[in-house]
């Protein structure tokens, strides 16, 4: 799915947390936001997901405004944090519930579970244990699964590395991969850690107060100049 940004602004008071004249990110890329505390990032995925309203401007998905079409919503799934669980179900009855919101046939939904089944852990599954008592990284595991279960055309995660041991860092990062190839799907996700974003992203977003102040096109040199972007920050702060 094609992401279009156009003129896109959203203000808090006297905070402009997003500021982007015009991007386009095409169908098929995985893509990486990354920037300081506060740069926008979140509020940039929730703009696409139309979660919250831009002050101006708009978000196109394949073409449409997120605010005026809902069509889009069936073929998008996202995990931004665990507000998007609902705590009082088990995993099982949780992932069983996006399934059926998602449409999925019985057999095509054991199909989907099972190949998510060495991120997400069949304990995890089999546990009677409610999503609010998880530890954060099993709530991250359940939130991520439930969104790659719905094999959207365009999946927005953020942060999703955080609380994640590194196995399951590692298995998230090529089950991303595997879904980006065989779905030619759209990924855009945040993070804090360079190595992962490189290792994962093709294109790399750099915001700073709002705007989009790098597009680094994956390759040999976008380690050290996403390090020497951050390197220069902390050396002017
Ligand atoms: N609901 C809100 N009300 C007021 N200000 C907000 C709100 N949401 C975000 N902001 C402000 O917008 C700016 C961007 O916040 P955002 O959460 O998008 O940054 P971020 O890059 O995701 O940060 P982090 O890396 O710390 O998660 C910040 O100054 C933040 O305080």
């Amino acid at each position: 799915m094609e992401i279009r940004l156009i003129r896109l602004k959203k203000r808090y008071g006297e905070t402009m947390a997003v500021d982007i004249p015009e991007l386009t990110i095409r169908s098929g890329e995985l893509v990486g936001v990354v920037g300081r505390n506060g740069a926008g990032k979140t509020t940039l995925l929730r703009l696409i997901l139309d979660l919250v309203a831009p002050t101006e401007g708009q978000v196109l998905l394949d073409g449409q405004d997120v605010r005026q079409t809902a069509a889009w919503k069936q073929q998008t799934s996202a995990y931004l944090d665990d507000s998007f669980l609902i705590p009082f179900l088990t995993p099982d009855e949780y992932l069983t519930l996006v399934g059926q919101v998602y449409g999925l046939d019985e057999n095509t939904y054991r199909a989907r579970l099972e190949a998510l089944a060495s991120f997400l852990d069949p304990a995890l599954l089999a546990t009677r244990t409610y999503v609010r008592d998880l530890s954060a990284g099993n709530r991250q595991r359940v939130g991520l699964a439930a969104a790659l279960l719905v094999q959207p055309r365009l999946l927005v995660l953020d942060e999703p590395f955080a609380h994640l041991d590194p196995t399951a860092c590692q298995q998230l990062t090529r089950l991303l991969q595997l879904h980006q190839q065989q779905r030619h799907a759209t990924i855009l996700f945040t993070s804090h850690h360079l190595n992962e974003v490189v290792g994962l992203a093709q294109r790399i977003l750099v915001m700073q107060d709002g705007r989009i102040v790098r597009d680094v096109t994956e390759g040999a040199s976008a380690q050290q100049e996403l390090e020497a972007y951050f390197a220069g920050l902390s050396k002017a702060s």
